[in-house]
C-alpha cells in the first residue's frame, strides 16, 4: 500500500504508547514524529509543516482531568487554529469528550484504542487538514497562493466553467473526458468546492498509478485474513470519502470484474469490504474522469455500456489547450508569476513575439507541458531577460525518420493544425482534404 504523504504529530508522556502509534500510523503516513514533553509542540510546530496532532489529555501522574490536553490544545490553537487535533485519553469521560469537541478537537480516542479506529480517525484528520490549505489557497487572489487560474476566455472552456457551477451542488455524477494535462484534477476538485460536501474529505483514486493486483483492496477495503497479508481490518479509499467526493481518476483502467463491483456501488449506495458479506450503506458523491475514448472501449467491449451510462450523468469534454488559443498568453503569464516569484525573478516579461511563439506550439501535454515549460524557462534564463526553452517539437522534421506513409500523414497533419492554430477549415485547406476528411484523420490518430 502506498504511504499517504502526510506528517503526523503525536504527544504523549508515555514511551510505549509513543512507540505503538508510531509503527502503527508509520505503515500509512510517510512521516510520523514523538514528543513525549508537551512543552516541545509549540517549537516543533513552528520548525515543521504538521497535517494532523495526536495528543493525549493526561500528562501528569494523579491529574487525570484531562486539562492538561484542554489547554496544550488552546495552545496549538492560538498558533494554528486549522490544524485537527485528536485527543487521546484512558479516562474516557463522554462530558470531556464532548468539552474536547466543543473546544475544537477535531475528534477523541478512547485509549486503549482499535487500530483500526485510529487510523480513519488520523487519515480523515489529514483529508481535511489539507482541505483547509486548499481552501485558504482557494480564497487568496494572491498569485503566491493562488493554486489555479481558472479564468478563462475560450468558449468551449467558459461553457464546462459554466456546466461546473451548475452541476457541482447536485450530488450527479459527473465523467471528464479530456487529454492528459487539460485540468481534470483541478476541475473535479472545483466541482468539490462549490458542493456542500466542501468540507468533508475529497478523495483522489488515480487507477493509473495502483497496479491492478491493489485495485479491490485499495478502493473497497478488505477484512482482516482475507488474504494473506490482510493482517487487520482496512477501510478503502472509497469508504473512506464518506460525505465527501470521491474523484476515480483514469476509471478506463477498472478491470471488467470491479466494474460490476463498482456500479453495484453506485446504484446501490452499499459497499462491502473484501471477505466480508456486510453492506455497509455509505453517501459519496462520484466523479469520474479519463483520457480514454470510452464509447469505443465501450463497443470493443473493455469498458461496462451499463456503467458508462451511469457514470456520465453528467458528461464534460475538457478541451486541449491547442483549442484554447486565447489562454494560452494568460496561462503563461500567471505560470510566469508563479515563478519568478519562486525563483526570485522579478525582471522577467513575456514579450509579444514569445507569447507568439507559445500560441504557435501544439502542447500535446497541455497545461502541464506549458506549466513546465514556463518553469524550465525562468529556471534557466539570466535575471533581466527569459529565454523561452520550448518543449522538443516532437513533430519536427528531425523526427521524420520513419518513412510509413501513416506516420507520414500524421506528421503532416500536426503540422498543419499547428501552422493554422487549430483551425480545422484552414488546415483542411492546406492539406487538400475536406474537413470532414480531415476530422476523420483527427479521430484516426486521437488528434
Ligand atoms: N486552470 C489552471 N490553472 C493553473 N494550472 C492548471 C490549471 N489547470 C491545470 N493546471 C495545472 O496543470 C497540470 C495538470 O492539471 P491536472 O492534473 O488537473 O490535469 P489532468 O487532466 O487531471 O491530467 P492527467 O490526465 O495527466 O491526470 C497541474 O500541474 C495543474 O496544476
Amino acid at each position: 500500500m502506498r504511504k499517504k504523504e502526510a506528517h503526523i504529530l503525536i504527544v504523549d508522556d508515555d514511551e510505549d504508547i509513543l512507540f505503538s502509534a508510531r509503527v502503527w500510523l508509520k505503515k500509512f503516513f510517510s512521516e510520523v514524529s514523538c514528543l513525549s514533553q508537551p512543552k516541545n509542540i509549540i517549537k516543533f510546530l513552528t520548525e515543521h509543516q504538521v497535517d494532523a496532532v495526536l495528543l493525549d489529555m493526561n500528562f501528569r501522574k494523579g491529574f487525570e482531568s484531562g486539562q492538561d490536553g484542554l489547554y496544550w490544545m488552546q495552545e496549538i490553537k492560538m498558533l494554528e487554529p486549522q490544524l485537527p487535533i485528536i485527543l487521546m485519553t484512558a479516562y474516557g469521560e463522554v462530558e470531556l469528550a464532548v468539552e474536547a469537541l466543543k473546544n475544537g478537537a477535531s475528534d477523541f480516542i478512547l485509549k486503549p484504542w482499535n487500530n483500526e479506529k485510529l487510523y480513519a480517525s488520523v487519515n480523515l484528520a489529514v483529508d481535511i487538514s489539507r482541505k483547509n490549505k486548499k481552501l485558504n489557497q482557494w480564497e487568496n487572489v494572491s498569485v503566491k497562493t493562488n493554486q489555479y487560474q481558472l479564468k478563462t476566455q475560450s468558449s468551449e472552456m467558459q461553457e464546462v466553467m459554466d456546466q461546473i457551477t451548475k452541476v457541482a451542488p447536485t450530488d450527479a455524477n459527473v465523467l471528464l473526458l479530456g487529454e492528459n494535462g487539460t485540468g481534470k484534477y483541478v476541475l473535479a476538485e472545483r466541482l468539490h468546492e462549490l458542493s456542500e460536501r466542501k468540507n468533508q474529505p475529497f478523495v483522489h483514486i488515480d487507477l493509473g498509478s495502483l497496479s491492478e493486483s491493489l485495485f479491490e483492496a485499495e478502493l473497497f477495503g478488505y477484512k482482516k485474513g482475507a488474504f494473506t497479508d490482510a493482517q487487520h481490518d482496512y477501510a478503502g479509499k472509497i469508504e473512506n470519502a464518506e460525505n465527501g467526493t470521491v474523484f476515480l481518476d483514469e476509471i478506463g483502467n477498472l478491470p471488467l470484474h470491479l466494474q460490476t463491483k463498482l456500479l453495484s456501488l453506485i446504484q446501490n449506495r452499499k459497499l462491502s469490504r473484501l471477505g466480508e458479506s456486510k453492506e455497509r450503506l455509505l453517501d459519496v458523491r462520484f466523479i469520474f474522469a479519463t483520457n480514454e475514448n470510452l464509447k469505443k472501449a465501450v463497443t470493443e467491449n473493455r469498458f461496462r455500456k451499463d456503467l458508462y451510462y451511469r457514470i456520465n450523468t453528467v458528461e464534460m469534454q475538457i478541451p486541449n489547450l491547442r483549442n484554447r488559443l486565447e489562454d494560452i498568453s494568460t496561462l503563461a503569464n500567471y505560470f510566469l508569476e508563479k515563478y519568478k516569484q519562486k525563483y526570485q525573478k522579478p525582471l522577467l516579461n513575456l514579450n509579444e513575439n514569445l507569447t507568439e511563439e507559445l500560441i504557435s506550439y501544439s502542447w500535446p501535454g497541455n497545461i502541464r507541458e506549458l506549466d513546465h515549460c514556463i518553469e524550465r524557462s525562468v529556471i534557466l534564463s539570466s535575471e533581466n531577460t527569459i529565454k523561452l526553452l520550448m518543449p522538443q517539437d516532437e513533430d519536427s522534421d528531425k523526427t521524420i525518420t520513419n518513412l510509413n506513409i501513416e506516420a507520414m500523414e500524421e506528421i503532416l497533419i500536426k503540422k498543419a493544425l499547428k501552422k493554422h492554430r487549430g483551425n480545422i477549415s484552414l488546415a483542411a485547406e492546406d492539406l487538400g482534404l475536406s474537413r470532414a476528411a480531415l476530422y476523420r484523420r483527427m479521430e484516426k490518430f486521437e488528434l
